[in-house]
């Protein structure tokens, strides 16, 4: 009688599926679990008291004052989620050419520092370095008279604002804005003002990404940004050997921790990272990744906790030590919930 065996004389002696059938073989050959230690929840902070909006284009996103940041931490806290990210939404009349609003000791981001590490130690603190919530055209630097953005002008004022959130007692400080030598600036006067431990996650390989549009919302900078961008200081999405040169001269400057921005579309350059510098890589699912995939569930047409926990784990699959993402609260929820 001829064979029923679609192998003619064998069978597949390599039969994949059978790791893949129970639950328990799954699980034990998974090597990539995402945990509430890999999540950072960057917050939009406004000023006064009992203040909370919706950003229209980040639904379940809110700005909060800071007592309500405050009580939102305690939740954090208690999910197990080890730091947040602040962003500040500066009234315009705090805005200016010179953004020096950004190193006001009494600021918005210096006080709710302040109070978050009165009340709660242990969470850590990210503030972002950087002046684009500051300036009158929402450039992230100081302007000459074509609307260029001048380096080493913007780095002073960096190194400023840098050291005012130490003094406020940020953990860490996070340059966003992509000038030249910022990080050896910012390290050089940390040092000098004995700021010893106050670590540098330097968004190293950040892009001129279209998928900033909400966070402009949220923060506000987008009416002051208008039809400008930010292709003289953000890299070109085309590039991915400068993402290595840029992460090297962060890494010789002093940073700590290196940030590629944005995520999902980036997971190239977050594995090219990763596997060249071994260091401490973080990644930023920024605002229109969350506005992509928060558009979807609300429609319907994905999964949210399915979806969101898949990209979150894609992201660490591709070399991320952490992840900055809107969905960290929820996402350390789920996990929760699950374990
Ligand atoms: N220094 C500005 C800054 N810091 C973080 C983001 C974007 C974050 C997000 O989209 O979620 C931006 C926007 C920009 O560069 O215009
Ligand atoms: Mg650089």
């Amino acid at each position: 009688m001829a064979s029923q065996s679609p192998f003619p004389g064998a069978f597949p002696a390599t039969r994949l599926r059978r790791m893949r059938k129970d639950d328990f073989s799954r699980r034990l050959m998974r090597e990539t679990v995402l945990t509430a230690d890999d999540l950072i929840y960057p917050m939009f902070v406004l000023e006064g008291e009992a203040q909370r909006q919706q950003v229209p284009s980040m639904p379940g996103i809110e700005r909060l004052s800071i007592d309500g940041i405050m009580r939102e931490a305690e939740e954090l806290l208690r999910l197990g989620i080890p730091a947040i990210a602040l962003f500040p939404v500066v009234p315009p009349e705090a805005k200016s050419l010179d953004a020096s609003e950004a190193w006001n000791p009494e600021g918005l981001v210096q006080n709710t520092v302040a109070a978050i590490k009165s009340e709660f130690p242990e969470l850590g603190v990210i503030t972002d370095v950087a002046l684009d919530p500051y300036t009158s055209h929402g450039q992230d630097g100081i302007i000459d008279n074509e609307g260029y953005v001048l380096n080493d002008e913007t780095t002073a004022a960096l190194v400023r604002q840098a050291l005012s959130h130490a003094e406020a007692g940020a953990d860490v400080v996070a340059p966003s804005d992509m000038m030249d030598g910022r990080i050896g600036a910012i390290r050089n006067a940390l040092e000098g003002a004995s700021h010893r431990h106050t670590r540098i996650l330097s968004y190293a390989a950040k892009y001129a990404s279209s998928f900033y549009g909400p966070f402009r919302d949220a923060v506000g900078s987008a009416t002051a940004l208008g039809k400008a961008d930010k292709k003289t200081y953000q890299m070109d999405p085309a590039n991915s050997d400068e993402a290595l040169r840029e992460v090297a001269l962060d890494l010789k400057e002093g940073a700590d921790m290196v940030m590629i921005k944005p995520g999902m579309p980036y997971l190239d350059i977050v594995h090219r990272v990763k596997q060249q510098f071994g260091v401490p890589t973080f990644v930023y699912q920024v605002s229109g990744e969350y506005a992509m995939l928060m558009a979807a569930a609300e429609n319907g047409w994905l999964d949210e906790q399915a979806v969101v926990l898949e990209s979150l784990t894609a992201i660490k699959r591709a070399g991320a030590d952490g992840i900055l993402t809107y969905f960290a609260r929820r996402a350390a929820e789920w996990l929760q919930a699950e374990s």
